[in-house]
């Protein structure tokens, strides 16, 4: 690894740190560095907060004059809510800039490089750029289709089961893995369930880690509004809950959930909620990305409208039987494999006494 990957390694680390609590915007990092010395790092924290770049800058002052920086993602060239970035670098005098990748934003792209190089900075790009883009997947989906990035979470014993005949499912997965859903739903702005599954599991959907963390909105799709005033959804104002139904439920159904201002009816435009209808819905309320958590029925209709960009599942080392005890994915299926959604596998990984596999669809 040369010096420029060293140090756009620190800034992807960095950037990294910080990700799920930069929503909506990108995750970023960067470092400041001259004659070997590291004179200033910073990431991106919170979205209206200072970039990267500022506070890497802020933190080597005068110093910065014939620097070089290294940072994950294209600096900004528009004044969103914080001045342009790629300004701010040209006042500090810096010398060199090492930049991973371009920003997929149509406002920015290439613009940012073309400010730094016209004052007379040398610009070197796409350094670690596989690993920068892998950061912000979520940033450039939403950016680009305005619809929420879909991650699909299934835990299931190893004969395939996610809960027995009698319908008891707590716990298959052990507490660490539990934990690493936590960590995950806290990286969401969202998570989203089908009204069965609020019906039969009675979920909380909190993120609930050691050190806190945050409570995404919880998403019901629940065309009907069958979802009990009763349940912990409605009764804890913990996070926002956002009940997704269809366009002719009737004033008396929504009346029972005035009681609760965490609770939101969002309606489709159609009799009965799809998919397609729920996300473009949601992504105009600002919703970058969705943690799926069932029922099977849900994640059948996910994968059927092709509206999933990642596949988490847990896999305990349980084996519970019975050809009546539910699987992840509900629906009619396929009939033929050549009918098969098929998945390439990015990383498998042991968490306690469980397997953590993460999938993506082949495009
Ligand atoms: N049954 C299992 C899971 N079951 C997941 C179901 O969606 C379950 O209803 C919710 O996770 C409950 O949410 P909350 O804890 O009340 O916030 N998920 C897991 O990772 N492991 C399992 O064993």
């Amino acid at each position: 690894m040369n010096q420029d990957e060293r140090y756009m390694r620190t800034a992807i680390e960095m950037a990294q740190a910080t990700e799920g609590q930069t929503s909506p915007n990108p995750a970023v990092g960067a470092v400041v560095v001259k004659d070997g010395e590291v004179l200033g790092m910073g990431a991106h924290l919170k979205a209206g907060h200072a970039h990267a770049e500022v506070h890497a800058l802020n933190m080597a002052g005068s110093h910065a004059e014939g620097a070089t920086i290294y940072v994950t993602l294209e600096p900004c060239s528009h004044h969103g809510k914080t001045p342009p970035c790629a300004d701010r670098i040209v006042e500090a005098g810096i010398k060199r800039a090492v930049i991973a990748t371009l920003d997929p934003n149509p406002q920015v792209a290439g613009r940012g490089v073309e400010k730094l190089k016209q004052a007379g900075i040398e610009v070197v790009t796409n350094v670690l750029k596989e690993q920068a883009d892998d950061l912000n997947e979520v940033f450039y989906h939403y950016i680009s289709t305005k619809i929420p990035y879909v991650t699909l979470k299934n835990a299931m014993s190893l004969d395939g089961k996610i809960a027995t005949v009698t319908g008891e499912s707590q716990w298959i997965t052990g507490e660490k893995a539990r934990a690493d859903v936590h960590q995950d739903r806290h990286k969401h702005d969202a998570i989203l369930v089908g009204v069965n599954t609020v019906i039969k599991d009675q979920p909380r959907l909190t993120t609930r880690l050691p050190d806190g963390g945050k409570n995404p909105v919880r998403i019901v799709l629940d065309t009907h509004l069958r979802t009990p005033v009763e349940t912990p959804l409605i009764q804890n104002p913990d996070a926002p809950t956002w009940l997704v139904a269809g366009n002719n439920v009737s004033e008396e159904q929504r009346e029972k959930y005035k009681a609760f201002p965490h609770v939101d009816i969002l309606t489709v435009a159609s009799s009965h909620v799809t998919v397609e209808e729920a996300l473009h819905l949601l992504g105009e309320k600002g919703i970058t990305s969705i943690y799926v958590e069932g029922g099977a029925t849900v994640n059948d209709a996910f994968l059927r409208s092709g509206s999933v960009q990642q596949v988490i599942t847990y896999i305990a080392p349980k084996m519970i039987g019975g050809q009546d005890a539910p699987t992840p994915v509900g629906g009619q299926g396929i009939k033929a494999l050549k009918e098969a959604l098929n998945l390439h596998i990015k990383e498998v990984v042991h968490i306690g006494n469980d397997l953590k596999i993460v999938s993506k669809p082949n495009r």
